[in-house]
């Protein structure tokens, strides 16, 4: 400990301000008149040297942002605040600033400031978030909802319609999360038998059955340290649910045919399309299970129900195809609008940039016509429930499970039973058109 004695007091506060941002990020620290007293080198960098000790925070930031920190120190709340002046990168144009009081002996002696980038132009209404689109302030409000959820270790259920965004949502939270060095892992629970789930996600030893001819680790201990991605969770089994709800508690896992329990650290991000509690209700879903899972419930709107972003996120996938196409298709006419924003998207996302990607092909000039679009937008041809009202936008709802069986036999018919572009056509997943197949085959055995 010779050299710790030798420490100075300065060199003392430079460790403890290092020690502080990485727990808690680039920090400054104000005395009880909002004066800077120390900064941390992370916060120097991001303020971009604007902010020195005895100024008054809202000095390094822009006039207008006075009054947001002056807010911010007195609330939890956190501000959203651009820095004085032009600045040398993008990045720093807009930053977080939240503020954490610090008292002694029940007297104020300021405060200690985190401060983080803000990628969000605070002004604008559209945002790209981890490959998601949107200009929705629900959808908005929910990427906040992701970022927060992010930075614990809370198990994640997200909810929504088949393509609405659900596996981006479960990269973007392992993205930004402290696991993100680690692996992310994704299991589809509706593509494989139950006994075939089980060894996918707990592994197994040799010998454990037929065809075991070596171990396999399995996608728990394959996602160690990082992310894994439960897809359509309600379609596990009762058996598997009370074993991944074993795991959940015990935090260890054993494989088909082993009996010592492993340790595993895994974050678990589970999503469906169904309303989980409906199926607790029923006496499907086990409800002890779906409350380890959603401690951090997130739901995606169907595309639908957001109807303003059809159009833009249309001219996206528009703009991507041009960029890679042979030819440009520059505009839509104003009857093939008027269809792309009455369809109902039961396929959501997924089965627009399908149905862009169709027209694109379909396409002759510079403007896509509403004859370019798919047999499905074809007004006559359609069937009621793929109409969504203009005059009352609220939802009708769409889910892959009201896919007819015939609309399924009609796709695979037209793709020579290619199931991948029977499912593309129809704007379901492939594991969506598998699983209604399957249920439509148990409904006839019935
Ligand atoms: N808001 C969005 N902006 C841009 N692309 C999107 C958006 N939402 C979804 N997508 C795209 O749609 C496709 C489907 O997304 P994703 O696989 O995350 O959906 P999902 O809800 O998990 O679907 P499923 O339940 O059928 O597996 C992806 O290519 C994704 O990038």
């Amino acid at each position: 400990m010779k050299s710790g004695a030798r420490l100075l007091p300065e060199e003392v506060l430079r460790h403890s301000l290092r020690a502080l941002e990485l727990f808690a990020g680039p920090t400054v620290l104000l005395d009880a008149q909002a004066r800077v007293l120390a900064l941390g080198t992370e916060a120097q960098a991001l303020t971009e040297n604007r902010l020195s000790p005895g100024q008054r925070l809202h000095e390094g930031f822009a006039k207008t942002a006075e009054n947001e920190l002056q807010a911010a120190l007195r609330s939890p709340r956190e501000a959203v605040v651009s820095l004085a002046g032009p600045t040398a990168s993008p990045r720093t144009r807009a930053l977080r600033v939240r503020a954490t009081p610090l008292a002694e002996e029940g007297r104020s002696t300021g405060w200690a400031v985190h401060l983080s980038p803000c990628h969000v132009d605070p002004n604008s209404r559209e945002e790209l978030f981890h490959g998601l689109w949107t200009q929705d302030l629900r959808m908005r409000r929910l990427f906040r909802i992701i970022e927060k959820a992010a930075r614990t270790e809370a198990n994640v259920l997200v909810r929504g319609e088949s393509g609405t965004g659900k596996e981006r949502v479960a990269t973007a939270l392992h993205a930004l999360s402290s696991r993100a060095r680690g692996p992310f892992r994704a299991i589809n629970c509706a593509a494989l038998s139950p006994s075939l789930l089980e060894s996918e996600l707990f592994g197994h030893v040799r010998g454990a059955f037929t065809g075991a001819v070596r171990d396999s680790p399995g996608h728990f201990r394959l996602a160690q340290g990082g992310t894994l991605f439960l897809d359509e969770v309600a379609e596990l089994s009762p058996e598997l649910q009370a074993k991944l709800l074993r795991v959940l508690e015990t935090r260890t896992i054993i494989p088909v045919g082993g009996r010592e329990p492993i340790s595993v650290d895994v974050r678990i991000v589970a999503a469906t399309h169904r309303a989980l509690r409906q199926e607790v209700e029923q006496g499907r879903f086990r409800a002890d299970l779906m409350y380890r899972l959603r401690v951090v419930p997130i739901f995606l709107p169907a595309l639908r129900e957001r109807p303003g972003d059809i159009l833009p996120l249309a001219e996206r996938f528009l703009a991507e195809l041009n960029a890679r196409g042979s030819h440009p298709v520059l505009r839509i006419s104003a009857q093939a609008r008027r269809q792309l924003q009455e369809y109902a998207w039961p396929g959501n996302v997924r089965e627009l940039r399908n149905v862009m990607e169709y027209a694109h092909v379909m396409s002759e000039g510079p403007t896509l016509t509403e004859a370019e679009l798919p047999p499905e937008f074809n007004e006559q041809a359609r069937p009621a429930r793929l109409r969504r009202s203009l005059a009352s936008p609220a939802p009708t709802a769409v889910q892959p499970r009201d896919l007819h069986l015939e609309d399924i036999h009609r796709a695979l018919e037209q793709t020579q039973g290619n199931r991948v572009r029977a499912a593309s056509l129809l704007g379901i997943s492939r594991v969506t058109l598998w699983r209604r197949l399957r249920e439509g085959q148990g409904a006839k055995a019935r």
